[in-house]
């Protein structure tokens, strides 16, 4: 049986102020590094050690890993940075606030743009200032680099890092660790359940919980829960959940 430790990152500036976020690279607000902190102690005191981590290149989840490990006393872990673990890209509405948008499109499409399987938010133009095509540290991948994405986008986009880097580790023996987005979280959530797109609507991702997969020999789940209190998890879950509401 193998262990898989997922985290989604700490509370950001814009988590904090209800902004559409997707590849904009925020900071974590305190409340997110006590919460990236306190997932390091649930870490050690449950006695969880790792090998590996693996995070994406957007400094929310970065910090997030390095609060945690140091609270582990494992900042010396070896960590794979990759864009495929990004969070989902947010396009056209990126930066805006999620309340707002409710308000002048309702509660309906807002939910549709979070949190549907295939309907992607309207495309940033690739002249736009916040196009992420001329940031350096995508220079290597231009092509890929969206201009919005559904979550099957982002699947599409993870699976190649899961298959070809992240479940061979796990399959070696490491033990991985991985910090990274509300959705890429889901869009590994969603295939390693087999979660059906219609249902993938319900799943929300907490900030800064360890998720805990336990994994058979062909990484097919066993179970899968949150460290710490249930009720905390679940309850902030649907804080996320409620982010796009227009009250
Ligand atoms: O804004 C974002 O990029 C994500 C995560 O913070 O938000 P949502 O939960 O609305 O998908």
């Amino acid at each position: 049986m193998y262990k898989l430790v997922l985290i989604r990152h700490g509370e950001s500036t814009w988590n904090l102020e209800n902004r559409f976020t997707g590849w904009t690279d925020v900071d974590l607000t305190p409340t997110g590094v006590a919460q990236a902190k306190q997932a390091g102690q649930l870490l050690k005191e449950a006695g969880y050690d790792f090998d590996i981590a693996y995070t994406s290149v957007l400094k929310r989840a970065v910090w997030t890993l390095w609060y945690a490990l140091e609270e582990m006393s494992r900042t010396w872990l070896p960590v794979r940075h990759s864009w495929r673990l990004n969070e989902r890209h947010y396009g056209a509405l990126q930066g805006l606030n999620k309340a707002d948008m409710a308000k002048q499109y309702g509660d309906e499409q807002v939910l549709i743009w979070r949190r549907s399987y295939d309907t992607p938010p309207p495309a940033l133009e690739a002249t736009d200032a916040r196009c992420e095509r001329s940031d350096r540290r995508y220079s290597a991948y231009n092509a890929e680099v969206p201009l919005t994405e559904c979550l099957k986008d982002t699947v599409a986009r993870v699976l190649p890092f899961w298959n070809e880097t992240i479940a061979p580790s796990i399959k070696s023996g490491q033990r991985v660790l991985i910090a990274a987005h509300g959705n890429s979280i889901r869009a590994l959530v969603k295939y390693l359940d087999n979660i059906a797109d219609d249902a993938i609507v319900g799943v929300n991702i907490p900030n800064g919980i360890p998720l805990v997969y336990e994994l058979d020999a062909d990484l097919k789940p066993i179970k899968s829960y949150y460290l710490g209190d249930p009720a905390a998890a679940a309850a902030a879950a649907a804080a996320v959940a409620a982010q796009g509401k227009k009250a």
